[in-house]
């Protein structure tokens, strides 16, 4: 057999130690000796790590590389074998997918019923962040309510107000759950210590609150479900995704779909769950990197600031038909993803079959690593990776948006996010609104503003402070 070239693994463990506190940094380093698929061993599993762009791309073409690691963890969050979306696969995955596509394409991706959610948000937002005007504050919590809640009222049809304690209850679980988790964690690679962590829960105060809040989460969205069947009618107009749902179910005769009775409502509470889970924290995140970013770059926040007055003006809010004409705002944005390289390793891709990539040997359930990092910062690629300069996705004279396909925060191929279109709306509207009135940057009495992060399986900015300006009242 012909498998990649990688370090030696040790007994046992094979390469776990060598990761680090920054598994994408690291493979950057192994990449420059053993170029750019290697391979390791994590614990039993054999793994390949993929750091060009090129390579990620193609490989992420072929449905055989489109496949999730069957982990017991992950198989006990659905109730005992793969549901929902993010760690489904074959049949049920299609299934799912497409119909989690289709509808939110026809509910809100792009839509202007979308866009109404999205502005009752940023109202609330806008009026929040007014009465910080001056003072330090944290933008993170307060994308999080925003982000959460446009998502939760087009899926469930309801809208919290952001203090209110379920929203702030609820968010406080997801954060957790996803500023917690590692990429690389040991429990999904020793089932015997998830085993034994399972055991241990009962005396571990941590991890007994860890899993009562996931057990909440999912009474919670429960309890949606049944409050909208209770009130489900068949031949009225869906009010949100979960009547969509409902109404899939309804037309559903194949006992082996995954919309079949019993199976269909299981998967609808998973891939309900998916959707915040994948959809919340990753949009807000990306947010609270624009706002430190542009506190960091003030001359790019003015170009921003001077191009949505140009184009929009002062008196009303940026819509997504003002997007062709803002080349600038794009370049923003596309210039935070790439920075910030949020979700750096994806999610892990398996092997579905025996196969063969670029010359190497691929055996079934080899785990497959997507550095995304790497493809956003590889110097081959891009002449300064490590500066934030969004004049990079320009043409010269400013006037076009230049799109580059090494710059995959939302990964590529069969998988790629399934909310990629509705994040890319909302990080455009929050933008561009966010930006046409105020003004960002360092708390004055405060630490040195720094681009640190934390690393858990995304990359969130260190706690730090901001201070806003208003450019219309002040
Ligand atoms: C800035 C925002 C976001 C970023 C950077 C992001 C990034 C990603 C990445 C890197 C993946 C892994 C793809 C792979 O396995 O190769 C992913 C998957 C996914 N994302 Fe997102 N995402 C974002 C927002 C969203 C939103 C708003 C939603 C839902 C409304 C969402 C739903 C999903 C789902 C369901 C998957 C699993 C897809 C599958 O396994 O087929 N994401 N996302």
């Amino acid at each position: 057999t012909n498998f990649p070239p990688g370090p030696r693994p040790l007994p046992i463990i094979g390469n776990l130690h060598q990761l680090g506190t920054e598994p994408h940094k690291t493979f950057m380093e192994m990449r420059k000796k053993y170029g750019d698929i290697f391979s390791l061993k994590f614990a039993s599993y054999d793994v390949i790590v993929l750091n060009n762009y090129k390579d990620i791309k193609d490989a992420f073409a072929e449905n055989s590389l489109s496949g999730r690691a069957d982990f017991k963890p992950l198989r006990d969050r659905s109730g005992g074998m793969p549901r929902g979306v993010i760690f489904n696969v074959e049949r049920g995955w299609t299934e799912q997918r497409r119909f989690a596509l289709k509808s939110l394409r026809d509910f809100g991706f792009g839509k202007k019923s979308m866009e109404t959610v999205v502005y009752d948000e940023i109202n609330e937002l806008i009026d929040t962040f007014r009465k910080t005007i001056g003072k330090p504050m944290q933008t993170q919590n307060k994308f999080n309510a925003a982000v959460l809640n446009a998502l939760w009222t087009m899926v469930t049809g309801q809208r919290y107000s952001h203090d209110d304690p379920m929203l702030q209850d609820l968010i406080k679980r997801l954060t957790s759950s996803v500023s917690q988790s590692r990429a690389a964690s040991a429990v999904l690679f020793f089932p015997w210590l998830y085993v034994i962590r399972n055991q241990l829960t009962m005396f571990l105060k941590y991890a007994r609150e860890r899993q009562e809040s996931i057990a909440k989460t999912m009474a919670f969205v429960k309890g949606t479900v049944t409050d909208h069947q209770n009130t489900f009618q068949k031949d009225a107009a869906p009010r949100d995704f979960i009547d969509m749902y409902l109404g899939e179910m309804e037309k559903t005769t194949d006992p082996a779909s995954s919309f079949y009775k019993e199976e269909g409502l299981k998967n609808l509470t998973i891939t309900l769950l998916d959707l915040f889970v994948a959809g919340a924290e990753t949009t807000s995140t990306t947010l609270s990197w624009e706002f430190l970013l542009l506190a960091l770059n003030p001359d790019k926040q003015e170009k921003l600031h001077e191009e949505i007055k140009r184009v929009v003006g002062l008196s009303r809010l940026p819509s997504l038909n003002d997007r062709p004409s803002m080349p600038y705002t794009e370049a923003v944005i596309n210039e935070v993803m790439r920075f910030s390289a949020m979700v750096p390793l994806a999610v892990f891709h398996s092997a579905l079959e025996d196969m063969t990539f670029k010359g190497y040997t691929i055996p079934k359930g080899t785990l497959v690593i997507p550095n995304l990092y790497c493809a956003m910062h590889d110097p081959e690629v891009w002449k300064d990776p490590k500066v934030f300069r969004p004049e990079r996705f320009l043409s010269e004279d400013g006037k076009t948006l230049i799109k580059n396909e090494a710059n995959m925060p939302f990964s590529t191929g069969k998988r790629i996010c399934l909310g990629m279109t509705l994040a890319q709306d909302e990080l455009f509207l929050f933008t561009s609104s966010l930006f046409q009135r105020f003004q960002v940057g360092p708390d004055p009495n405060g630490e040195k503003l720094t681009v640190d992060y934390h690393c858990a399986s995304v990359l969130l900015p260190k706690p730090h402070n901001l201070v806003l300006h208003d450019r219309i009242e002040e």
